[in-house]
């Protein structure tokens, strides 16, 4: 028996174990080596699969940027600081307190990687506390997902239809709202899917399998499917190859939206707005201007755009400029527990986990979750109590904590 489904509980439970006790029939489903998670899972994906999510915008400079930046950061450990329990980790955004600091990034078509997809992503979010952000072009309907996270804290992540198509995104967002997502994420970067050259030389995009998978918010939605009927006289399933290029052109419409349109979301949305794929200072401000919520620092791990910033060097500069005037969320290249440690330290009070979840889904679907999530908790942990920082909140863990240093690799 492995220790997700024992009830062994979390990962620190599980190192109190195997340390104190020595348990050695709870094996985890896979390594807690969070480094070796990419590669174990290089092998068991298909080649296009393979290529969709390791796959980056040309060069590959912005995600190795976003990884190098993070060895620029080093926390300075302070002793004899007298405790009794292990950190806290609860965190304070957007109106709630939530137990833990991370949350499973938006990804899409995640039926790709694992036949249950979405469905296990977000079952696995529930059952270890970790809010789950549903992406729009995921592969399963957001009932279905919702119906998955039960109780689970579930937010909306959209892909905005150009204004013609208001009445679609309307009806949307008034679905998402129905089935109990909360804070709406606004992905502002990704208005046409980048140059990436893995997904050129397969010649693949997701969505134009022959099971057009990652369509499915839009073969549910009733103002979809009306639409469809009436311009092409037959049902989505009886073509689902052009219902899948009317979706594409949709969600990615090609041209970006103005400052100006976010006053429709505002209208029909009722709760918490996140601007996602913040970078410049400037863009936070505008945010802050515009009444957003929170936003997401967030070059979307570097798949869209080439030459960009590391997101956590954004971060930096971000926080000092709004920090105090704006939640700030953020994601991009966050691969172990103090990675996350360090983006807590610069001002964010919420990460986004985006590509280990999608290894653990290949390598163990739930379970696969579930193990890196409890991973980079567990981790998170000990890098904080062993730190001195006893709980995540301003007053413990800031700038403070950290020691900067240009990066000599
Ligand atoms: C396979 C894949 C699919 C993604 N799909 C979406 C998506 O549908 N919506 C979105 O806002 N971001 C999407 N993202 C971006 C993530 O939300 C997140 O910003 C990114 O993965 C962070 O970078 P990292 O995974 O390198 O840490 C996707 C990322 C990957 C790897
Ligand atoms: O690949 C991505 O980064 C992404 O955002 C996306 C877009 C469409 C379908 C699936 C994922």
């Amino acid at each position: 028996m492995n220790y997700i489904e024992s009830s062994a509980g979390d990962a620190l439970q599980y190192m109190a174990n195997v340390y104190g006790k020595g348990l050695e029939y709870e094996k985890p489903p896979f390594t807690f080596h969070s480094t070796e998670w990419e590669g174990l899972a290089r092998d068991r994906m298909s080649k296009n699969s393979l290529g969709y999510v390791c796959g980056n915008a040309s060069t590959g400079e912005t995600d190795r940027k976003n990884r190098a930046a993070f060895q620029k950061w080093s926390i300075v450990p302070r002793r004899l600081v007298k405790t009794t329990t292990f950190p806290s980790l609860e965190t304070h955004l957007l109106g709630q307190t939530l137990p833990v600091p991370i949350a499973i990034a938006p990804v899409g078509v995640q039926r790709i990687f694992n036949p249950d997809g979405e469905i296990a992503s977000a079952a696995a979010a529930a059952s270890e506390n970790v809010p789950y952000i549903f992406s729009s072009a995921s592969a399963s309907t957001l009932e279905d997902v919702a119906k998955a996270n039960g109780n689970g804290t579930r937010w909306f992540q959209l892909y905005w239809p150009g204004n013609e198509h208001n009445d679609l995104t309307a009806s949307i967002l008034k679905r998402a709202k129905a089935n109990g997502f909360s804070t709406l994420f606004v992905t502002l970067d990704t208005y046409k899917l980048g140059w990436r050259p893995s997904d050129l030389d397969n010649a693949y995009n997701p969505f134009l399998r022959p099971d057009s998978i990652g369509a499915a918010l839009g073969y549910s939605d009733p103002v979809f499917r009306r639409q469809f009927k009436e311009k092409h006289g037959k049902e989505i399933e009886e073509d689902l190859q052009n219902a899948a290029k009317e979706w594409i052109t949709r969600i990615f419409p090609d041209f970006s939206h103005g400052w100006e349109d976010l006053a429709f979301l505002r209208k029909h949305w009722d709760g918490p707005i996140v601007l996602k794929g913040i970078q410049s200072v400037q863009d936070a401000k505008m945010a802050v201007e515009h009444g957003m919520d929170g936003i997401v620092v967030s070059n979307h791990g570097g798949r869209q755009q080439d030459g960009g910033p590391a997101s956590i060097d954004c971060l930096e500069r971000i926080s000092k400029a709004v920090g105090s005037k704006i939640d700030l969320l953020f994601d991009s290249g966050v691969r172990c527990g103090s990675d996350i440690a360090k983006a807590l330290a610069l001002g964010a009070k919420m990460v986004l986990i985006g590509r280990p979840y999608v290894y653990g889904l290949v390598l163990g679907g739930q379970d696969g979750v579930s193990h890196v999530l409890r991973s980079l908790l567990g981790e998170l942990t000990m890098d904080l109590h062993l730190g001195g920082i006893p709980s995540i909140s301003e007053k413990h863990l800031n700038i403070d904590c950290l020691e900067y240093s240009e990066c000599k690799s």
